[in-house]
């Protein structure tokens, strides 16, 4: 098959317990949680995505006719000669959409540990080295165990308490972005802090303004 991307780009891991790490990110276009257009937010399943994942057209985007080419196009990102394990964060829109058993294979045939960053509602593929579940509201996970889970907080209809008992190794909060979000940082700095469990996960490169 072949693979829609909206971008492509190479920095540093913002958020949850990989960040700071050099990372290629490479964006899948589409989400099965929202079309991405502003007049169906409201009534979508997940209504404060911060992200635009709509079409193929931003840097480093487009169609990947197989594995192999976009491998190829991933590898082109990591600076030649840099030491370190290359990394690909695969996100989206909905990454697992798109991320099949064939494109796993070419992306560590090409030397890369690879990271997903889900919404949780589909089934992966084998052999990820890294899965970072962030589930939503009103929707139902089935993508109950990985390296991390990152709550966006706050989200009534998504309590952290229903998520603990999950089979992850990491677990954040990540405090919504809105017009709302230095309130929404506070009130999960106040949880962590009375449910150590729980780790804040500042979405780093928004504060410091790299992609
Ligand atoms: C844009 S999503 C793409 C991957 C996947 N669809 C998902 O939701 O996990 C990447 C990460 O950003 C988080 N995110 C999206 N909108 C956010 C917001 N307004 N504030 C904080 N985190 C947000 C998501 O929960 C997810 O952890
Ligand atoms: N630097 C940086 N880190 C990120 N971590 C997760 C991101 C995402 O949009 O999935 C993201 C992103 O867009 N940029
Ligand atoms: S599931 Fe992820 S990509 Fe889809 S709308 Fe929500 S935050 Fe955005
Ligand atoms: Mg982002």
């Amino acid at each position: 098959m072949s693979y829609a991307v909206k971008e492509m780009f190479f920095t540093l891991q913002g958020e949850g317990a990989q960040a700071g790490r050099a990372s290629v990110f490479c964006r899948f276009a589409g989400c099965n949680l929202w079309s991405g257009r502003e007049q169906d937010r409201a009534t979508a399943p997940c209504n404060f995505c911060d992200t635009d994942f709509v079409g193929m057209d931003g840097i480093g985007g487009g169609r990947f006719a197989t594995p192999e080419a976009l491998a190829q196009a991933v590898a082109a990102l990591w600076p030649a000669g840099a030491g370190g394990k290359p990394y690909v964060v695969c996100t989206g829109g909905e990454p697992l959409l798109q991320l099949d058993q064939a494109l796993v294979d070419a992306l560590h045939g090409v030397g890369f540990e690879i990271a997903v960053e889900t919404n949780g509602t589909q089934l992966p593929p084998k052999g990820l080295d890294w899965i970072c579940v962030s589930p939503k509201a009103d929707t139902e996970i089935v993508l109950t165990q990985g390296d991390e889970l990152k709550l966006v907080f706050p989200q009534p209809q998504a309590l952290p308490e229903r998520f603990e008992g999950l089979n992850f190794t990491h677990f954040f909060l990540q405090p919504m972005d809105s017009v709302l979000r230095a309130d929404n940082t506070r009130r999960a700095v106040e949880y962590c802090m009375a449910h150590p469990q729980w780790r804040l996960s500042v979405q780093m490169h928004k504060v410091i303004g790299i992609a």
